[in-house]
């Protein structure tokens, strides 16, 4: 859905991407994490183009973006919504009118438009608050108006700058399960920028943590998870360091009751220290992560037969 290839943008001498290649499957929700001054909102910005790369392209849909004249890509544009960390209001506008907005632009007739904006504040679970002024709504409030604003479209993406990073820990939690609402119910493919890990693990399927303007790694959250030395692993389930000789690391997905670890001391009668671990919620699934020694004549077989059960297995110094 979202394809953008050798993306370069530079400000002066400053280099904000460099040699950038994402690609945003259709359905998904897909982050893109990292620290302050990493190359985030460029990245995001230079998806609709609101930034022109200074080399690559961006394809949204199956359309090349950095090919198309400014009609044309005010046309496209229609078909990516945006929402802001800072909600980006109109203050002297009503809620309905903030929402009404791009359709006024769009040039939506009157019944149609205001027919068109109670059905998208019914579906941000703002009904009956269209006549309140953005000023008399609480942060979450006014990020469904965004959001509501965003989607008047009926467009294909949605962008989201930093949404939540405003927002209180349970407001957060609720915008995000309404972005995984709508993307569930309209199919929308969501493309979230964020420094919280914690947004991350909510509610993406895919990732691509960036620093310096790169991205340093990519792919499903299950996928990462499954890869041997991943910093998406590294960061939301960190170990003491650094690890011992010989000790291993277990990752595992799935049904976490299931007694793979006692299974495997019995049967080749080893023993097991567990040196750390925790178990994390992530979109995808329950997924584990247990450092261990193991001791006994058998640890090979132990090792292989976790392995056969679907864990993914590191030794330490192998
Ligand atoms: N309009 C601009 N003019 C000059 N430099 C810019 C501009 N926009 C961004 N930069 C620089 O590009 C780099 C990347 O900035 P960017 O805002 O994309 O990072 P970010 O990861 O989104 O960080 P933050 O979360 O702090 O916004 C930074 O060094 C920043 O100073």
């Amino acid at each position: 859905m979202i394809q953008a290839s050798g993306l370069r943008k530079q400000y002066g001498d400053t280099v904000a991407l460099d040699g950038v290649d994402l690609h945003v499957r259709e359905g998904e929700i897909f982050g893109v994490l990292g620290r302050s001054g990493a190359g985030k909102s460029t990245l995001l910005r230079c998806v609709n183009l609101l930034e022109r790369p200074t080399a690559g392209t961006v394809t949204v849909a199956g359309q090349d973006l950095t090919a198309l004249r400014s009609a044309e890509l005010n046309r496209a544009r229609q078909r990516i919504g945006m929402i802001h960390q800072h909600f980006a209001l109109l203050s002297s506008r009503t809620v309905a009118g903030n929402v009404a907005f791009p359709l006024e632009v769009m040039g939506v007739p009157r019944r149609e438009r205001e027919r068109r904006v109670a059905e998208l504040l019914d579906l941000v679970g703002l009904q009956g608050r269209g006549k309140d002024r953005p000023n008399q709504l609480s942060g979450g409030q006014k990020q469904r108006v965004g959001i509501a604003r965003a989607l008047a479209g009926n467009p294909s993406v949605l962008l989201s700058d930093e949404a939540t990073s405003a927002l209180d820990p349970a407001t957060t939690q609720s915008i995000l399960a309404l972005l995984k609402r709508l993307n569930a119910e309209l199919g929308l493919t969501i493309l979230l920028i964020t420094h919280e890990m914690n947004v991350v693990k909510s509610v993406c399927d895919s990732v691509a943590i960036m620093a310096g303007g790169r991205i340093e790694e990519s792919g499903s959250i299950t996928g990462l998870i499954r890869t041997p030395g991943s910093r998406l692993t590294r960061e939301i389930f960190p170990l003491p360091a650094p690890a011992p000789p010989g000790s291993v690391t277990l990752t595992f997905t799935g049904d976490p009751r299931q007694p793979v670890v006692s299974e495997v001391v019995r049967k080749f009668d080893v023993d097991l220290s567990i040196l750390g671990g925790s178990i994390e919620d992530l979109a995808g699934g329950s997924v584990g992560r247990l450092r261990v020694a193991l001791e006994g004549d058998d640890t090979a077989a132990a090792l292989d037969h976790l392995r056969g059960a679907g864990l993914l297995v590191e030794v330490e110094g192998s």
